[in-house]
C-alpha cells in the first residue's frame, strides 16, 4: 500500500506527569505515516485527490497545542484517531517523540500502528 508522510513535526505542548511539568510547554516531535492509494491524485494530478499533508499537519498542530495530558500515549492515541476519522486514513503507524525528557536520551517517546477498522468506540 502506498503512503503519504508526515516527518518531524514539531509542537509545542502541555504534556507529563510531573509537576514542573504541567507549568511549561515542551516540544514533541511526530513521525506519521498513512496509508492511502497515490495512484488516483497521480493520474488528476489535483489536489482535491490527495491525502493533503498539509491539512493534516494543520490539524496535528492545531489539536497537540491545545491538549494537556500527562502521557505520551494518551496524546498517541487520540492524534491516530484524528487522522483515521477525519481524513478517511485506513491505517496509521506513528510516532511521538519527547526530545529531552530523559537525560543522556536523545528523545524518548511511543510508536503506534493503529487501523480505521479495528478502531475502538
Ligand atoms: N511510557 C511513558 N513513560 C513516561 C512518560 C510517559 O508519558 N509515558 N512520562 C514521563 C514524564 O512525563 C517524563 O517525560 C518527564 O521527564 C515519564 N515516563
Amino acid at each position: 500500500m502506498d503512503k503519504v508522510f508526515i516527518e518531524g513535526l514539531q509542537v509545542d505542548a502541555l504534556i507529563g506527569i510531573y509537576d514542573w511539568e504541567r507549568r511549561i510547554r515542551q516540544p514533541l516531535v511526530f513521525d506519521i505515516e498513512m496509508a492511502f492509494d497515490n495512484r488516483i491524485p497521480a493520474a488528476s494530478d489535483a489536489i482535491g485527490d490527495t491525502l493533503n499533508y498539509k491539512a493534516v499537519s494543520k490539524r496535528i498542530i492545531a489539536y497537540v497545542s491545545q491538549s494537556g495530558f500527562g502521557l505520551v500515549e494518551t496524546l498517541a492515541e487520540r492524534v491516530a484517531a484524528i487522522i483515521l476519522e477525519e481524513f478517511g486514513v485506513r491505517h496509521v503507524r506513528l510516532k511521538l517523540s519527547k526530545p529531552g525528557a530523559v537525560r543522556g536520551a536523545r528523545a524518548v517517546g511511543v510508536m503506534i500502528e493503529r487501523s480505521a477498522a479495528t478502531l475502538q468506540q
